[in-house]
């Protein structure tokens, strides 16, 4: 099988050519796998086009060694999605592509969550994981694509905007720090710049309505109940209407596919972990906070006190994704047991549609895997699971 090798010199602390050569292309070498090309990216949006170059350029399936983080894979499959195949292969679909993972991002979230860390993962072995299971087993695992449909309001007659995402479709506080962790990456190259950009942004509530849509085979849209540690199927989703409401304000809004953490130790989904899913499905949570039983309503006070209870619920992702457990006692504060409402809603769905207020400016934004959209005004966001094809889609060496 034709090899391409792409590496993003630019990701994480930059390291990525260093680590392919000395640890990566010798342990290939050892056991006799070719790499037919060594690319580099030169520019943001590159990858996708240099995979593009390669699969028109040779036949049958191929295997991508892919050293880098979570960005540059989102940008290969948008690019592959969205691109019609010269030569030989424009007749025919494209093949299922196999990636071997070198972890060189900053948040490596798909390598992380595949690969759960030891306390150790920075070491060279614990890296080499995708590799070795490349040149040893040549196990695959195929990927869960989370495809986000952004629309215009009705009146207006333009194309919707797709984004895919293999990893996080997030509004909210999630996407408002990628945008503006963006701009603190030369200062700050770790993951430390995300926590900054959630300080800076830790008072905003976002109004929206949402919808949640069941997943094919459940037919119901799942809540994780607290108290059974399980899966129910949500009091509001029944065989007449399985669609479930969902009004705001938000703090926090992310759904993941194929993964149960956006770090090593950021478990913000545990259950993709723990109850794995048996079909396509968004892992969703959010976070309510009028569901406070000592906030009444959305004001500078009320938005002021729960930052605390917001930060709670964060560090709580950072403790083996304790935070789903979180409910509020009756005064408000957070508890660990008792029946009070969970702080965090967890759902098990097979999509979503949130439609921002008009009036909220920062509720438009939309992050898939990293990369930042904007909701037109009127417009809405519409969200989907979707399971790969047969020999089709993208799959990861695990
Ligand atoms: N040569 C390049 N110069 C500048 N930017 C690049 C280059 N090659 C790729 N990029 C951009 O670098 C961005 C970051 O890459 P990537 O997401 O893989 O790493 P990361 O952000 O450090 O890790 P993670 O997504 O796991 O947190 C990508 O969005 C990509 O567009």
């Amino acid at each position: 099988m034709p090899v391409i090798a792409i590496y993003n010199p630019v990701c994480g602390d930059g390291n990525a050519k260093p680590f392919l050569d000395q640890h990566v292309l010798p342990l290939l070498s050892q056991h006799g796998k070719i790499i037919d090309t060594l690319v580099a990216t030169e520019h943001a949006g590159h990858a996708g086009h240099l995979l593009v170059d390669f699969l028109e350029s040779r036949e049958g399936d191929i295997s991508v060694v892919l050293a880098s983080g979570d960005g540059t894979l989102h940008e290969i499959i948008n690019t592959l999605s969205s691109t019609t195949l010269k030569g030989p292969r424009a007749t025919s679909p494209i093949p299922r592509l196999h990636f071997a993972l070198v972890p060189c991002g900053t948040a490596n979230a798909l390598y992380s969550s595949l690969f759960p860390p030891p306390a150790e993962s920075d070491s060279v072995d614990y890296r080499l994981q995708s590799i070795r299971s490349f040149v040893e087993s040549s196990r695959t695992l195929p990927l869960t694509l989370a495809i986000a449909t952004l629309s215009s309001p009705p009146s207006v007659t333009k194309r919707p905007q797709v984004a895919i995402s293999s990893v996080v479709v997030s509004t909210a506080l999630h996407a408002t720090i990628l945008r503006d962790s963006e701009s603190l990456r030369k200062d700050i190259p770790g993951t430390e710049r995300f926590k900054v950009a959630a300080r800076n942004n830790s008072a905003k509530w976002y109004n929206s309505y949402v919808k949640l849509l069941p997943a094919p085979l459940a037919g119901r849209v799942q809540v994780y109940d607290p108290a059974h540690q399980a899966f129910v199927d949500h009091p509001e989703s029944d065989e007449a209407d399985p669609i479930v409401d969902l009004h705001g304000p938000f703090a926090y809004f992310l759904s993941t596919v194929n993964v149960d953490r956006l770090e090593p130790a950021f478990r913000v989904t545990p259950l993709a972990r723990t109850i794995p899913p048996v079909e396509a499905t968004c892992e969703l949570v959010l976070l309510r906070p009028l569901r406070d039983p000592s906030l009444s309503r959305d004001d500078p006070d009320a938005r002021k006190a729960f930052v605390p209870k917001l930060w709670e619920v964060l560090s709580g992702a950072y403790k083996d994704g304790a935070h789903i457990d979180l409910r509020y006692g009756a005064g408000g504060e957070i508890v660990t047991g008792g029946n009070g409402p969970a702080l965090i809603e967890y759902f098990r769905c097979g999509g979503w549609e949130w439609i921002p207020d008009d009036a909220d400016e920062d509720a438009h934004i939309l992050c898939s895997d990293g990369a930042i959209f904007y909701i037109e005004k009127g417009g809405r966001a519409v969200c989907s699971a979707a399971t790969p094809k047969d020999n089709a889609g993208f799959a990861v060496y695990a």
